[in-house]
């Protein structure tokens, strides 16, 4: 591909910005083994962990926090900014980048900046409304704006024009058939077959409330013969549960093979980060979705068009208890036919080709922008 020689892609914090990087960029290596591939990233981000392992160049640029609102004097305001924003075109320079994707995060700021001093395409995925304050200080600078979700151009005025693409899935998922991996899966996990399967995570950094509300209906969820696996997190505290239970009810730390818990998973009980949605409705997994009660909300709006179209449930993080645990996710955690006409109408919302969408989007933005 003569157009694209060099691609940097910006973004990281936490999982929900960087899985769709690295998804992207196993697309740009598929399509095109030549081109240079570079990640930019923050010093503490979640990125010095999930990137490295994959082989792809992560570079580090000093971090610096935007405040939460923005307005063009930003541009001008902090030193460090600047900083950061000269050592990410220093790497732009050096490695004779032909564009920028950024996903988010603070470290896309940079980039951004960097980019546009220099005239180079610039493309924003964004999964979330309202756009992330990264995302949309970018959006000052490039029109190429992507979306991962059909409500979002409706939801926000800065994504009216935005081309829904989707989200960059892992190929690890995008490939899943879940049916055929499930006996392998539970016994990887040292499941039962003939009893159902609670698949618990709140979202790449855990979620606290969901952690204690699940570990404290154990016993309930044990005597009703459904299964836990919990995955606790990369970045929470553990939590106790009873070890005399009657069925299995296994916690780990973080899984970096999702494709296994999802293939166990009869049902989902999560947050509502982008990703994860995305997933769960990719996969056409059936989900309990317990949105994060901070942060704009972001993560209700994610999930309620996924619960309008019949795939999940929502419940308000302070409503989950343990008693709402045995009187209403028990029984649907039960429910075989429930489920699978829950898991159909996810599926028929989702879609596994973001990555290809993305960069089909990325290409036409570096032709038309030269
Ligand atoms: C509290 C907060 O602000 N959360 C935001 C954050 O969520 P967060 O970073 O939790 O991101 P998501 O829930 O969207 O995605 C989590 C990702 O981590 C993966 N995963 C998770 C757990 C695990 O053990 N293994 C694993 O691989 C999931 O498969 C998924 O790919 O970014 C999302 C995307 O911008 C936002 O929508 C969320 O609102």
């Amino acid at each position: 591909m003569g157009l694209l020689r060099s691609v940097v892609l910006a973004g990281g914090g936490t999982g929900g910005h960087i899985y769709p990087l690295l998804a992207f960029a196993d697309a740009v290596k598929r399509h095109f083994p030549e081109v240079r591939i570079t990640a930019l990233g923050s010093p503490k981000g979640m990125e010095n962990e999930l990137i490295p392992p994959t082989g792809y160049d992560l570079r580090v640029i000093p971090a610096f926090q935007l405040p939460r609102s923005i307005n063009l004097n930003l541009i001008r305001t902090p030193d460090r900014m600047w900083k950061s924003a000269h050592a990410a075109g220093k790497i732009l320079d050096e490695v004779q980048a032909d564009v920028v994707v950024g996903f988010g995060g603070y470290v896309s700021v940079p980039a951004y900046l960097a980019a546009w001093r220099r005239e180079l395409p610039i493309v924003i995925h964004e999964v979330n409304v309202p756009p992330g304050v990264a995302n949309r200080m970018g959006m000052r600078f490039t029109k190429n704006v992507a979306v991962g979700f059909p409500q979002q151009p409706q939801m926000a005025e800065s994504l009216k024009d935005a081309r829904v693409v989707g989200v960059p899935l892992r190929t690890s998922l995008t490939r899943l058939d879940r049916a055929a991996l499930r006996p392998q899966a539970l016994h990887h996990f040292g499941l039962r077959p003939d009893l159902p399967v609670l698949f618990v995570s709140g979202g790449s950094s855990g979620a606290r409330t969901v952690n204690l509300a699940v570990a404290a209906a154990a016993k309930r969820l044990a005597h009703a013969g459904v299964q836990v696996l919990h995955v606790q997190g990369g970045r929470n505290d553990p939590f106790e549960v009873p070890n005399d239970l009657p069925v299995p009810y296994v916690v780990l730390p973080y899984l970096s093979d999702m494709q296994l818990g999802y293939a166990a998973a009869d049902l989902m009980l999560c947050r509502g980060g982008a990703i994860t949605v995305a997933e769960t409705t990719a996969l056409g997994v059936p989900a309990i979705y317990v949105p994060y009660p901070f942060s704009n909300q972001e993560q209700k709006r994610n999930a309620q068009p996924v619960v309008d179209a019949g795939g999940g449930v929502l419940v308000d993080n302070d409503d989950l208890t343990p008693e709402w645990i045995e009187q209403h996710l028990i029984p649907l955690a039960r429910d075989r036919h429930r489920l699978a006409a829950m898991g159909q109408a996810a599926s028929r919302y989702g879609r596994r080709d973001g990555d290809e969408a993305l960069l089909q989007f990325v290409l036409e933005a570096v032709e038309k922008d030269r």
